[in-house]
């Protein structure tokens, strides 16, 4: 990042001299524009292209910006150069109420929330035209003073322009290598998981678009004046959020610099084609090579050049792990089964439309045990696990976690105070790496570690759940069984106190259901609690010290293991037949705990 920054400001600097090298003001103009769209489009991508929240309203912050400094010029006499911290504060503060609203409603997502900005474009430029903002006669900008920045008027536009765009750069430098623009990455794979794994998904929503926002509104201020006369009917269109939309597509939108590729290759070829017939040409050209890299490109120019030098360069080797980072921290040292109530649940209910998933569940899992639930298809056990984990809301009861009650919190703090859960269907970020896969929740969650360590913790769980081959691979190049230990390594990773694991070995072969077993004994010999959904009894009669079986959304059912496979109300709703007595028992908490922090200590 250290050296991204400071090449940013060199090319700035360099950049800083056209002015002087007495070229046409033509180019120079040209060269305004150019930096205008790298500007917007990529204040744009700093939400919707991290995020995957695609804003079709970024025309509406931008003549926010513009009509604020038109307005403080014009009315207000204020000198020009003050205006510009006003337009962002003004187009940030519009988005930021926008965002409160849009990102509170859970349905608004994707292409309602793009119409929905595009809808408060309309709004807004409705309200401006009917106010004395504008009154339908535009604001004639030509009585307010160029300030002299540059030895000519176009050379001042240029820098500001150059300014401008070197600070939106370099905030979305700052944002991609920060632990807020990785949470913004989770947001866009999978909103759901990323919250439940601890990211703060509303506030790192409204942040960005507050950012995004506030960036669109300086570049407008700068532009209501190198037009000079501002109106709504060039201000408020449609062509400008789905220009900036293009650009940023082009260039490759999860990359900080997809948008400066994108924004400089459009706008030079529309101004290679400009006047008569050429300027059909250049469209149509533009909207053919979008049309190809859409189709065969569709990481964007960026994306692809990346791609293609990581595969010339080979993926960073698996030896370029941290040989050692204490993964197993005082938390974990195993404590064994203390009898003390970890998690506690009372009356829950949770009711779907009409379908009563849970219907009065009272449990405890103490701390120290694993603890099996247990039941037929639909009897709420994964319903249970998603809202002891916030995934859900309760719709009535309690749930307490360490005596404090966590039904009502957001799932991202539930994840903080400790609990962590996998997915019966793994749901990995598809477009991290196996390796930040693991490093976000170790961020995130109970461990909250800066973005340096997670990663060197992660490579620990990716050795401990072998996957150190796989590091830099993407999900989709991992097999099931591979996907299923990543879900226990991005879990593990957090470092919770309890964890929920959501039938980890339907689908394993016997083999693989063998090393899993093995696993989940190996982290529950480290002291974490573990609350396991499952159906392959050969794993729960060798994993579990209790278990409870659900019934259509009530508890059956709970006890010792072959105690509760004996009774007869079990027999009957769930196993057909009685279980074997002789099924091997449930080892101790401690049993293995030395051997599995010295493996952690060598892995
Ligand atoms: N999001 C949802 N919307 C509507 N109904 C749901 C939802 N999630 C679960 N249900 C319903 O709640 C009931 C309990 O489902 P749940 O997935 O908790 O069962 P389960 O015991 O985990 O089953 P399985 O062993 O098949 O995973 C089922 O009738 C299911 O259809």
């Amino acid at each position: 990042m250290k050296r991204s920054f400071l090449l940013i400001l060199a090319a700035g600097a360099g950049l800083a001299v056209v002015p002087w090298l007495g070229l046409p003001a033509f180019y120079e103009s040209i060269l305004y524009l150019v930096l205008h769209w790298v500007a917007l489009a990529t204040s744009w991508n700093l939400l919707s292209g991290y995020s995957g929240y695609f804003s079709f309203g970024h025309g509406a912050f931008f003549g926010i910006g513009m009509y604020t400094t038109a307005t403080l010029a014009t009315r207000f006499d204020i000198p020009f150069l003050w205006t510009l911290p006003a337009a962002a504060v003004v187009a940030a503060l519009f988005g930021t109420l926008l965002g409160a609203v849009a990102f509170r409603v859970q349905a608004v997502r994707a292409e309602l929330f793009s119409l929905l900005t595009l809808a408060a474009t309309f709004v807004v430029a409705t309200i401006i035209l009917n106010t004395p903002i504008d009154g339908g006669l535009g604001v004639y900008m030509s009585a307010v003073a160029v300030p002299q920045i540059g030895p000519t008027a176009s050379g001042t536009f240029y820098l500001l322009a150059l300014g401008v765009a070197v600070l939106t750069v370099l905030a979305s430098l700052a944002v991609y290598h920060s632990r807020f623009g990785t949470g913004l990455f989770a947001i866009h794979d999978d909103e759901d998981v990323a919250e439940v794994m601890g990211v703060p998904t509303y506030r790192f929503k409204l942040g960005a678009f507050a950012l995004s926002c506030g960036l669109a509104g300086v570049v407008g201020g700068v532009h209501a004046l190198f037009v000079s006369y501002v109106t709504t009917g060039d201000t408020f269109t449609i062509a400008m959020p789905l220009t900036v939309v293009l650009m940023s597509v082009l260039g490759g939108t999860r990359h900080w610099a997809g948008p400066i590729v994108g924004a400089t290759a459009i706008t030079l070829l529309l101004y290679a084609f400009t006047g008569g017939d050429s300027a059909i040409i250049g469209k149509g050209m533009t909207g053919l090579v979008l049309i190809v890299v859409i189709l065969f490109m569709p990481e964007g120019l960026l994306g692809q050049a990346l791609k293609w030098w990581n595969v010339r360069r080979g993926a960073p080797a698996a030896s370029s792990a941290p040989v050692h980072v204490a993964v197993a921290d005082e938390a974990q040292k195993p404590v064994g089964i203390t009898g003390e109530v970890l998690l506690r649940a009372e009356g829950v209910r949770k009711s779907f439309k009409g379908v009563h998933a849970l219907r009065g569940v009272s449990l405890e899992v103490r701390r120290g045990e694993i603890l099996g639930l247990l039941g037929p298809n639909g009897s709420g056990k994964s319903t249970f696990i998603n809202v002891a984990s916030g995934h859900y809301a309760v719709t009535a009861g309690v749930i307490e976690f360490e005596g404090r009650r966590i039904s009502g919190v957001p799932a991202h703090r539930i994840a903080r105070g400790g609990i962590a859960r996998t997915y019966q269907i793994p749901r990995p970020f598809a477009h991290l790496t196996v390796l930040e896969n693991v490093a976000l929740p170790a961020m995130f969650g109970a461990a909250a570690l800066d973005r340096r360590t997670a990663e060197a913790e992660a490579w620990q769980w990716l050795a401990f759940t072998g996957l150190t081959e796989r590091a830099h691979a993407l999900p989709a190049e991992l097999n099931l069984h591979q996907r299923k230990f990543l879900e226990f390594a991005r879990a593990l990773a957090s470092r919770p106190q309890v964890l929920m694991l959501d039938e980890v070995l339907s689908g394993l072969t016997p083999s693989e259901i063998d090393e899993a077993v093995a696993l989940i004994r190996r982290i529950r010999d480290q002291g974490a609690t573990i609350v396991f959904v499952e159906h392959v009894m050969r794993a729960v009669m060798a994993l579990c010290d209790r278990i409870v079986v659900f019934n259509r959304g009530e508890v059956l059912a709970e006890g010792a293991p072959h105690d509760v496979m004996q009774r007869p109300e079990v027999v009957s709703a769930y196993l057909g037949q009685a279980m074997e007595p002789e099924a091997p028992a449930a080892p101790t908490a401690a049993s293995s705990a030395v051997g599995v922090e010295r493996e952690l200590a060598h892995a």
